[in-house]
Formats: structure tokens, sequence, C-alpha cells
């Protein structure tokens, strides 16, 4: 009898890990470079499970790029690619940074091509410049993204993935599991949406909660973040430059003319690989 190789399968017998976080937005990163891509969904869906595999909000598998220093992909821990993921790619950048002693990266993701610098003892990513047409974000509808047609007059921003901002008078009011769950799947956002609450605290201040598309409620989501600053100051709610609470801490965000920066922290937590046994039932 034939062994026929299992398409779903990863071929996969032992695989090398960092575990990484930026504000507790979490992260399993996996270095491909010189080799064909590792990350099936299946493979993505079992690592991401908090039980069976180690857990993570995003999956970032590093690439081996003719155009930058890396490629990176993301991965949402329900098996759904994102085109981008902010905190990931700093805290890869970080990695890069480490490795080569370069101040700065330069980083090739679904979106673009991101550069990364060194802020002290934090990294600044250059998130690029906000998607504000409606196909693009995308919508379903050519409706006007600054004031969606929706309950809560959401704001509409694309990072490379989509957002649905929404403004409240009190973070600690909203129901976000519920909410967050029910905008993801409205039929507005073909492509489902990541949806962010913020409280405008001053002009230079926001308090934000997010729920994450393929992920539920993250400790902090780096693309959201920019969205909220670009949504803020459309709405002439803030200036350009802010600083952001989220669940995870703080982050700096500032929308420059040539894209929308995000600086914060980022730790490495561990190293670690995934045994044959694990792999094989994937
Ligand atoms: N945590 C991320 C965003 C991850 C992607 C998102 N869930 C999506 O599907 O678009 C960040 O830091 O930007």
């Amino acid at each position: 009898m034939h062994n026929e190789p299992n398409p779903t399968r990863s071929p996969i017998s032992k695989l090398s890990f960092l575990k990484m976080h930026g504000l507790g937005n979490d992260f399993v990163i996996i270095d491909s470079r010189g080799r064909d891509a590792q990350i099936t969904p299946a493979l993505a869906k079992a690592i991401g499970d908090r039980n069976r595999g180690v857990g993570f909000d995003q999956l970032a598998e590093i690439r081996t790029s003719e155009s930058a220093d890396i490629d990176l992909d993301f991965w949402n821990n329900d098996g759904s690619r994102a085109g981008a993921c902010g905190n990931a790619t700093r805290c890869v950048a970080r990695l890069m940074m480490d490795e080569t002693g370069k101040d700065t990266i330069l980083i090739r993701t679904e979106r673009g091509l991101l550069q990364a610098e060194r802020a002290g003892t934090e990294v600044s990513v250059n998130m690029g410049l906000p998607i504000l047409e409606w196909d693009q974000v995308p919508l379903a509808a050519n409706v006007d993204v600054e004031h969606l047609p929706l309950a809560g007059d959401p704001v509409a921003v694309g990072m490379g993935n989509p957002h649905a901002v929404f403004f409240v008078n009190d973070i600690t009011d909203i129901d976000l599991p519920t909410q967050g769950a029910t905008i993801e799947h409205d039929p507005l956002f073909p492509e489902r949406t990541n949806v962010e609450f913020a409280e405008v605290r001053s002009r230079s201040e926001i308090r934000m909660r997010v729920w994450e598309r393929g992920a539920g409620i993250t400790l902090a989501c780096g693309s959201g973040a920019c969205a909220t600053v670009v949504a803020a100051s459309l709405r002439g709610l803030t200036d350009k430059s802010v600083r952001m609470e989220v669940d995870g801490g703080w982050l700096a965000l500032e929308w420059r003319d040539d894209g929308v920066w995000m600086t914060g922290p980022t730790t490495l937590v561990f190293a670690g690989e995934f045994d044959a046994t694990f792999l094989e039932q994937v």
C-alpha cells in the first residue's frame, strides 16, 4: 500500500519558533528564510489553539525577500490571513535589528514596503498611508467612509486590513465581545473587519479597546491604533499625534505625510520547537 502525501498535512518534522509580544498582542514567529513557506491555514490554526498549540493572536512567518531585508506574512489564530499586523511588524523588526546591527529595517508585507526604526528601547514602524476609498478598505457599498451607515456612526479605515472605529463617551460602557463579533461580520465588510472603540481623552490622548478579525479581543492592535488616530483626526477630535492607551499599555502614534508611524515596546518571551507528534496531528 502506498502512503500518498496528504496535502493538508504539514510535511515538517520539527519547527522552531519564537514567542514575542507587543503590549500583550502576542505572536508566534517562524523563520522560513531560505526555504519554502511552512505555514498552512491548518497549521496556523493548530499552533494558535491555546490548549493544543501554544496560542497566539497572530503568527508571523519571515520569508526571504528580493527587495527588502525580509518579507513577512501574517496569520490570525482562526487560520485566516491578515494583510497587516503592526505590532508583529515591530517585534520582527527588533529581531532583525538585533541580528543585523542595523537601526533601520525594510519589511515587505502584503500591504507594501514598511520601514521600521529603532527608537531608544522601543521600535517605530511606518504603517503606510491610510486607505480611505470605500472599495479599497474594502466595503461592500459606496458609502461615506467617515460616517458608515451603522449604529454608532463608525469611521472605516484601511491600513492594509479593514478597521471600523467607533467613538464612545465611556469605554467601560461597551460590550466588546458582543459588539465586536457582530460588527466583524456585518455585511458592509466583505472581508470582515477589525473593530476599535475609542474614548477621546484630549486632543493628544485616546483610550482604545479592540476586537480583532480572526482573533477576538486582544490587548493591543497596532494597525487598529493607526486606524484610530486617522479616524479621530479626520473627525477633528484629536491632533495627528497622540498617545494611545490600550489594554496592554501605551503606544505613540503620528499620522505624517509619508504614513502613520507607531512606536512602542517589544518583548521576546521564549524560543521553542514544535514536536513531530504535534505536527503530525495537523
Ligand atoms: N494585531 C495586529 C492586527 C492583526 C490582523 C487582524 N486581526 C486582521 O485580520 O486584519 C496589529 O498589531 O496590527
